[in-house]
Parts: structure tokens; C-alpha cells; sequence
């Protein structure tokens, strides 16, 4: 069933999938516009952490991350993919600013650990390798989003996911302010859209290892692709 939603393009339980052809009608904003390159050229990046985020760290450390290939789309500076990369996981770190990747060679081209990752520019919205990933991590991606495209971001993570691969969200900013980016979520605005094309959550929790400024607005959620 999920696999007839997600070619029709229809609407699913009050979501709409889009089709291909639906999501190319919304990239202008987010590409053809360049306002992410525009705020990587003026270092307006005030998300960057300037090192992994602390919940990375923690997993690797207790062996809770999937090793395999992963992925993390909108990676900007690419903390996360250089901490997750390992002999036994291969990370893809995707973006679709020149500049931020420009950024992530320069700090980390030349890492010990450059064999286990690689930065790509392309669109989360269309790139489609032909190797699937066994995990994806996404933070500060589906809230810098525009809204609409919280469907199609749902449809990627599962077309690029292998069929029992992981989607880890490190939901974020569980707040109630207006507007964006980032825009708020909260657990059910991942649960709208993931349900529907084929996730089942595995578990949703407080993320105590937040950092200060983030503290009480993250959950960690752990997804299956289910088929
Ligand atoms: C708010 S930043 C977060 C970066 C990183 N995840 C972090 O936490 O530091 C969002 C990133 O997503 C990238 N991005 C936005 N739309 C994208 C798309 N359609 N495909 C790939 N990357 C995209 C932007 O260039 C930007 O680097």
C-alpha cells in the first residue's frame, strides 16, 4: 500500500504525497531562490554547533547507532556526518549549497577518517542513488523546511532508504512560535507524515543530552521503514 501511495500522488489519510512532478513545482523556493546559498556566503548559519551534536556522540558511544551506509541530508558543515563516519558506517553528507560543502572540505577534507564519509551537492528532493542507505539521521533539516514539502521530505526518507533501513529525527524546535525557518514541530507533525508512505515509530524520547539553548525543545525519534 505504501508503495501504491506513493506513486499515485494521492491523498493518504489528509496527506498529501506529492508526485515527481508536484515536487519540482516547489524547488524554486528552496533552490532555484538560492536562499540557503545566500545565508552560507553571509555566514548567517547560526544553527551550526561547530561540532557534532551532543546525541551523536552518545549513540556512537553506546553503539545505538545502525552501521551500514547512512545519510545525512542538509548536512551544512558536516559535524554530524565526520562523527558518525566509521570503518563499519559510510556516511554521504548532502547538501545543496556549494558553500557549506565548500566549508565541510575545508574542516574536514582532510580527517583521518576522510575514506569513511563524502559531501554531496544535490537535492534531497530529487537525488536518487542507486545504492539505498541503511540509516538516515536528519536534524535541523525538516524544520528549515518550508512546510509543504514535509510530505515530499517524508516520501525521500523513504525512497532512499533500503527496505528495513532507519530513520533517526532529532526533532527540533518542539516550541510554539510562528513562522521560519525553523519552523516548530512536534512528535505528530513527524507521525503525519511519515505513517502514511510506510514508517512505523520504534521509539520517541526526551533528548537529554540537548544542548543548553535546546534543552526541553528536542525528542529523539527512531524510525522502520515498513513495506
Ligand atoms: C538549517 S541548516 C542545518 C545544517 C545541519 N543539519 C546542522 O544541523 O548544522 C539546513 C541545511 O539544509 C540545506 N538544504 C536546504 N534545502 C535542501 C535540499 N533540498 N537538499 C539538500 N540540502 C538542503 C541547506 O543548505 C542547509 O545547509
Amino acid at each position: 500500500m505504501a508503495e501504491e501511495q506513493q506513486k499515485s500522488g494521492h491523498n493518504n489519510g489528509g496527506n498529501l504525497i506529492p508526485t515527481p512532478e508536484e515536487v519540482a513545482t516547489f524547488l524554486p523556493k528552496t533552490v532555484a531562490e538560492g536562499e540557503w546559498e545566500k545565508k552560507w556566503e553571509e555566514g548567517a548559519t547560526q544553527w551550526d554547533l561547530g561540532g557534532p551534536t551532543p546525541i551523536i556522540s552518545h549513540l556512537i558511544d553506546t553503539g545505538s547507532l545502525p552501521n551500514g551506509k547512512a545519510l545525512v541530508p542538509g548536512c551544512g558543515t558536516g559535524h554530524d556526518v565526520v562523527a558518525m563516519a566509521s570503518p563499519e558506517r559510510f556516511v554521504v553528507g548532502l547538501d545543496i549549497s556549494e558553500n557549506a560543502l565548500k566549508k565541510a572540505n575545508e574542516s574536514y577534507g582532510s580527517s583521518p577518517k576522510a575514506k569513511y564519509f563524502s559531501f554531496v551537492e544535490e537535492d534531497v528532493f530529487t537525488w536518487r542513488p542507486n545504492e539505498l542507505f541503511d540509516s538516515i539521521f536528519d536534524y535541523v533539516f525538516f524544520c528549515a523546511i518550508e512546510p509543504e514539502m514535509r510530505p515530499a521530505w517524508a516520501k525521500s526518507m523513504y525512497e532512499l532508504l533500503k527496505p528495513d533501513g532507519e530513520l533517526i529525527t532529532l526533532m527540533y524546535p518542539i516550541t510554539d512560535h510562528e513562522g521560519g525557518p525553523p519552523y516548530k514541530v512536534d512528535v505528530s507533525t513527524y507521525e503525519d507524515v511519515l505513517v502514511p508512505v510506510g514508517f512505523k515509530a520504534v521509539s520517541i524520547e526526551e533528548n537529554p543530552h540537548a544542548i543548553a539553548t535546546r534543552k526541553g525543545k528536542e525528542k529523539l525519534g527512531r524510525w522502520k521503514k515498513i513495506n
